[in-house]
This record gives C-alpha cells, sequence and structure tokens, in this order.
C-alpha cells in the first residue's frame, strides 16, 4: 500500500471532528457490503449485506464461525478486492483500490518480510517514495523502539523469533502512520505467551499513534481483551450478527481484566452467539 502523503510526526495527529455531543465522524463506512466469488450458476456468496462503521480512535475486533468470511471482508475493507455490491468508505470517500493512508498487518511474518533485507531495510522500503532519507531514519528507529525492538534493525528477518518477525512488520506498519490499521489473524502463528505480549504491545502503539485498528482474530478472550467494541459476524451467506461495546476499563491487564466479572459475561456472551452462528 502507499504512504501518506506529508510526514507526520507521531505525536502530531490532526485532531478529530466531532461535535459537541461527542460524536464522530466514522473513518471506515461499510454500506450493505456483499461478496460472492465466481459468476453464474456457481457463484458462491460468502458475505451479504454487511453494515457497520469505524470510528476515529477505535480498536475493533471482527469475530465469527470459521470459514464466514473474515479474511474477504478485511480483503473488501483494505481495497484488495471488490466487494459485488455495497461500498466501503473511507475518510468520506468510496474506495476504489488500497487507500493511501491504510495498512494492513496479515498472520504470515514469514511471506511478509523480503529475507534479502534487514529489518530495518524492510521498514524502510515503503518509506522511500514519500519521505526524506533524515524522515525515513527517524520513522524507522521510532517505530522500531516503539514495538521493542530497538538495535536490532541490522538483523535479517530469518536471525529473529516468530515473534520479533510479527513486531518488525507490525513496525512497518506503524511507520507507515497509516489512519487504519488492518490486521487478519496477526498473532494466530505465534506461541501463546508471545500472543499475549503482541495484545499488549498492540494496545500500546495502538494509543501512541492513535490509529484506528482493525483486527480479525478467531480468538474470542482476545477480540475483548483488546477491543472498544466487537462486530459479530453470522455464518455464511454471512451478515453482521451483533455489535458488542467492550465496556472494561483501561489501561487493560492480562491478569486484572480477564478476571473482571464483566470480562466473563461478555465472553460467555460472544461464545453464545458464535455457537449459534455455527449452528444456523
Ligand atoms: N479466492 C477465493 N475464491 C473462491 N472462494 C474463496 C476465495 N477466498 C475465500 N473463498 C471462500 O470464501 C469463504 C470465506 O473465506 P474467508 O477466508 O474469507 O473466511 P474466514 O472467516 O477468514 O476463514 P477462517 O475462519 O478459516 O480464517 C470460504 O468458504 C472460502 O473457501
Amino acid at each position: 500500500m502507499t504512504l501518506t502523503s506529508e510526514p507526520r510526526p507521531v505525536s502530531g495527529r490532526p485532531a478529530r471532528t466531532g461535535d459537541a455531543s461527542g460524536t464522530t465522524t466514522p473513518v471506515l463506512e461499510v454500506h450493505h457490503l456483499a461478496k460472492s466469488y465466481g459468476e453464474g450458476p456457481t457463484a458462491s456468496s460468502v458475505l451479504a449485506d454487511i453494515d457497520f462503521t469505524v470510528r476515529p480512535g477505535e480498536f475493533v475486533s471482527i469475530v465469527g464461525p470459521s470459514g464466514c468470511g473474515k479474511t474477504t471482508l478485511l480483503k473488501c475493507l483494505s481495497g484488495l478486492l471488490d466487494p459485488s455490491s455495497g461500498s466501503v468508505v473511507f475518510e468520506g470517500e468510496e474506495i476504489d483500490g488500497p487507500p493511501a493512508k491504510m495498512t494492513v498487518v496479515f498472520q504470515d511474518y514469514s511471506r511478509s518480510l523480503l529475507p534479502w533485507m534487514t529489518v530495518e531495510q524492510n521498514i524502510d522500503l515503503p518509506l522511500r517514495r514519500k519521505f526524506s532519507k533524515e524522515e525515513r531514519a527517524r520513522f524507522v528507529a521510532e517505530a522500531l523502539e516503539n514495538v521493542g525492538l530497538a538495535g536490532t534493525g541490522a538483523k535479517y528477518p530469518w536471525q529473529m523469533s516468530g515473534g520479533m518477525q510479527q513486531r518488525a512488520a507490525i513496525a512497518r506498519a506503524l511507520a507507515y502512520q497509516p489512519d487504519v490499521l488492518l490486521m487478519d489473524e496477526p498473532f494466530a502463528a505465534v506461541d501463546a505467551q508471545t500472543r499475549i505480549d503482541l495484545e499488549d504491545l498492540m494496545l500500546t502503539v495502538q494509543e501512541k499513534y492513535d490509529t484506528t485498528v482493525v483486527f480479525v482474530t478467531h480468538d474470542i478472550d482476545e477480540a475483548i481483551y483488546v477491543a472498544s467494541r466487537v462486530i459479530v459476524l453470522s455464518g455464511t451467506p454471512t451478515t453482521v450478527r451483533e455489535v458488542l461495546d467492550v465496556d472494561l476499563p483501561r489501561p487493560r491487564d492480562q491478569i486484572e481484566t480477564k478476571a473482571l466479572p464483566r470480562f466473563n459475561e461478555l465472553r460467555a456472551h460472544l461464545f453464545r452467539l458464535i455457537k449459534e452462528a455455527k449452528r444456523a
């Protein structure tokens, strides 16, 4: 994906639009989105009439039964895939390709970083067309520092653990300073302890970069822990089953937050919804 046209310091985001009632203009709007694969009688409908909005600064998780179309939805949001009908509106404009101020982090970190480049070069590569050398050096160093990889920029991806490689992929996404970061099962391929560390890392960097995050996951606990809202999808053809506000206090803590009765209520509710969706 391309980059923002203006370099922007992490701490210097433009003010968000809003009114006195506290409502905010959505950064992302999904209107009656449907997606089928194939044509004619063999076409299979995956997404049917999906509607939701995401406000600036939100951390929204998307969950649903296996195979319901979460990745398909994320690809439509990112402009990598055209919807069959309906639209995705990003910052007020309907998208017809990958928007400049959006980035995506995929599950498979081993294929997202170029093995013949150092980590620093990997992060720097997409910045080259837009930023000066000095700015790039600053953004790369800042991103590495923010994901806990300061001092490792000269390593090659294959010299790092899986968790470190995914941190580097996150650093590369953050160095763009995107307005919206889309993440597709980003921690599914790492071990449980690393996953927990990366969840906390995302909460920290999301606040620091003030980025809006849309996060697809299979893991219900993870979906609740990181999010301000959870969008629950139904079974195929998929619609939005429910949008759940995660009214848990911040900062989140892996032990304290998950021990809250409210966390368990939300968890049980989500499990029930997904079980029903699977049955349907
Ligand atoms: N390029 C494609 N061509 C045809 N069918 C596809 C294509 N990509 C995905 N599908 C089908 O669309 C459906 C949804 O797939 P998708 O990967 O979006 O679901 P998902 O919810 O992300 O899956 P999972 O839970 O396994 O990660 C599946 O039945 C899949 O086989």
